[in-house]
């Protein structure tokens, strides 16, 4: 089944809705992303729903092989998103890099 949700940690958010921060870098967990489709974003820590992102793409890609592009699309340097990286899925080397856009933000409530 096509997934519909997606979180995010809070301190990410900002960068979202900016525009500043394009793809998202998760494990085989989260490969499983259609793009075209689009999915309703909440915060991990609490739940909370801020923006509907549309999926551009859904590619493989080994830690190894990050560079300076991917950080730039990040809002990091490349050495922040492998620390990042790392602190999320420590060990890693699959990833799958998630490439979206903005397709609406949601309410406050
Ligand atoms: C909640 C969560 O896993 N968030 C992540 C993980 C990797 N990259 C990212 O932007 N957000």
């Amino acid at each position: 089944m096509t997934p519909t949700t997606m979180t995010f940690f809070e301190r990410f958010e900002a960068d979202i809705l900016a525009g500043k921060k394009t793809i998202t870098l998760r494990d085989e967990a989260e490969k499983y992303y259609v793009p075209g489709s689009v999915v309703t974003v909440s915060t991990f820590e609490e739940g909370r729903e801020f923006c509907r992102l549309e999926i551009l793409s859904v590619e493989p890609i080994l830690f190894d092989a990050l560079t300076d592009y991917h950080a730039e699309q990040e809002n990091m340097t490349l050495d922040e998103l492998k620390e990042v990286i790392q602190a999320i899925y420590p060990g890693i080397q699959q990833l799958y890099l998630i490439s979206y856009q903005l397709k609406g933000l949601l309410k406050v409530n």
